[in-house]
């Protein structure tokens, strides 16, 4: 079974898609880190985040290990990796590592702003997940802060606005809820609530194999 979610930043999105993953013991993957990984490396060698060949070769340089070091969930990378996520030629070459993930597993979670529009069209369950940009700003500064990165809220929300309008503005898979996806809009739901919908959802789709 593909689960596929997308929605902006800081929406709850990956808090949400980590739990489904433990409810159901399905694999999971965060592709915004990939995203990350290539704005990480393309700024530790000095290079320009425009420039698509190199982003492109960045791809083969993406490792357990550059995905897990911290600085990939910084606010700079969140900010590298929505302009590098704008180069049509990344996004194609990411395509077949996010493909064969979604496959290779009995289950499988992906969340991020294009899987159930272009990586997985076919997902069993799509869920677009939402929030009011005030919300999001709100959270994700509290998580900032709780990790001693000193930015004002107004900073996170300019960030996310500006964020929002690249990542549905731009031409190549532009962030956008599928048609076939059941909206989430967690403004007022806590985690444990956008998990029960979530569920109740995702049971309804099990149990209709023919649908
Ligand atoms: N329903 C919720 N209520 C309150 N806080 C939440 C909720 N869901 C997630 N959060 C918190 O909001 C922040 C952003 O959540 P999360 O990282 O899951 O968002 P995201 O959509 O995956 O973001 P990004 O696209 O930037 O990775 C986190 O600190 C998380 O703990
Ligand atoms: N499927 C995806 C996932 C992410 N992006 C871009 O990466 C940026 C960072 O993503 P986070 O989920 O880690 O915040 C995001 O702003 C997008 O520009 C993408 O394009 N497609």
């Amino acid at each position: 079974m593909i689960i596929a979610i997308d929605g902006p930043a800081a929406s709850g999105k990956g808090t949400l898609a980590i739990k489904i993953a433990q409810h159901y013991q399905f694999a999971h993957l965060d592709t915004g880190l990939l995203y990350r990984a290539v704005a990480f490396l393309l700024s530790q060698k000095g290079l320009d985040l425009q420039d698509e060949p190199q982003a492109i070769a960045m791809t083969h340089e993406i490792t357990e290990a550059v995905l897990a070091d911290p600085h990939l969930r910084g606010r700079e990378m969140g900010e590298g990796a929505s302009v590098v996520a704008a180069l049509p030629g990344l996004r194609a070459a990411l395509v077949d590592y996010q493909r064969k993930f979604a496959t290779s597993f009995p289950g499988a979670v992906l969340d991020g702003r294009d899987i159930g529009t272009v990586i997985c069209p076919d997902a069993d369950v799509k869920l677009f997940v939402t929030a009011s940009l005030e919300e999001r700003s709100q959270r994700r500064f509290k998580e900032l802060s709780a990790k001693g990165q000193s930015y004002t809220y107004e900073d996170i929300l300019a960030d996310l606005k500006k964020r929002d309008e690249r990542d549905s503005g731009r031409s190549s898979a532009p962030l956008k809820a599928a048609d076939d996806a059941f909206l989430i809009d967690t403004t007022n739901m806590t985690p444990a609530e956008a998990l029960k919908m979530a569920i109740r959802i995702i049971n309804s789709k099990r149990t209709k194999p023919s649908e």
